[in-house]
């Protein structure tokens, strides 16, 4: 059994560790305690809701620091309302994500990497119900790969990883003030990507 030094069990809260301990021999288990971990430089302990608490504020970067991996979302790629292609933004949406550790909704940067080949795309990426539209009722992970309109990717396995918060989900006017405002996003996706890549050359042995 692994437990962290706080863990308690039983009525009120009685049971600890150092009981487990002794149970482990009588009941034929053995009991491994984990001590508390932090992010260097950290006061607080990782935890699941330290991480909840960063996604929902947005924070990938916080969040991928607690993590000790960066956040990332894997699904098929599925049909949408082909919305995207009208808008000169074609954006791969993800099925339904199982245990998804999606961030709140919004604007990132981040990368689109296709399992089936092997391909890591830049890509800015749309988290919400696109309330632009009235017709989207699920939460939707949909990535739009920069610099790229030919490619068909329904099918296909991705991961979704997300570097950089852009910023809030917005219900525009018109399509034209949303087509305007995406188009920022791409290149404000494409400068901080750039950036992403040096640093992490810049990690390598
Ligand atoms: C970079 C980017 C930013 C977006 N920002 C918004 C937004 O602020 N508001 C919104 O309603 N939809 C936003 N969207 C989502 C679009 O509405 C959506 O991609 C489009 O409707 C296409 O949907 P479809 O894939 O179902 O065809 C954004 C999409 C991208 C790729
Ligand atoms: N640059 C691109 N980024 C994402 N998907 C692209 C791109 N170019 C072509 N596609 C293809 O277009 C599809 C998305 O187009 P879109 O009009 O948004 O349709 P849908 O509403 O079905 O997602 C993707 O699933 C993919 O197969």
């Amino acid at each position: 059994m692994l437990v962290g030094v706080d863990f308690r069990f039983g009525r009120g809260g009685a049971g600890n560790p150092d009981l487990l301990r002794k149970l482990g021999p009588l009941h034929g288990f053995t009991v491994d305690v984990v001590d508390d971990v932090h992010p260097e430089g950290a006061e607080r302990r990782v935890s699941s809701t330290w991480i909840r608490e960063l996604l929902a504020a947005g924070d990938v970067v916080g969040a991928a620091k607690v993590l000790g991996r960066p956040v990332t979302v894997t699904g098929e790629v599925v049909h949408g309302l082909k919305r995207g292609r009208e808008l000169g933004f074609p954006t791969a949406n993800l099925s339904e994500v199982i245990d998804a550790l999606a961030p709140a909704d919004g604007i990132y940067a981040g990368w689109l990497d296709d399992h089936d080949t092997g391909i890591r795309h830049p890509a800015a990426i749309s988290v919400g119900t696109n309330p632009t539209f009235d017709d989207v009722e699920r939460r939707q992970v949909e990535a739009h790969v920069l610099d790229e309109s030919g490619l068909d990717l329904y099918g296909h396995q991705v991961t979704v990883e997300f570097t950089d918060h852009l910023r809030g989900m917005v219900a525009f006017e018109g399509m034209d003030a949303l087509i305007h405002q995406i188009a920022r996003d791409v290149a404000e996706a494409r400068s901080r990507l750039a950036q992403d890549e040096r640093s992490s050359s810049a990690d390598m042995p």
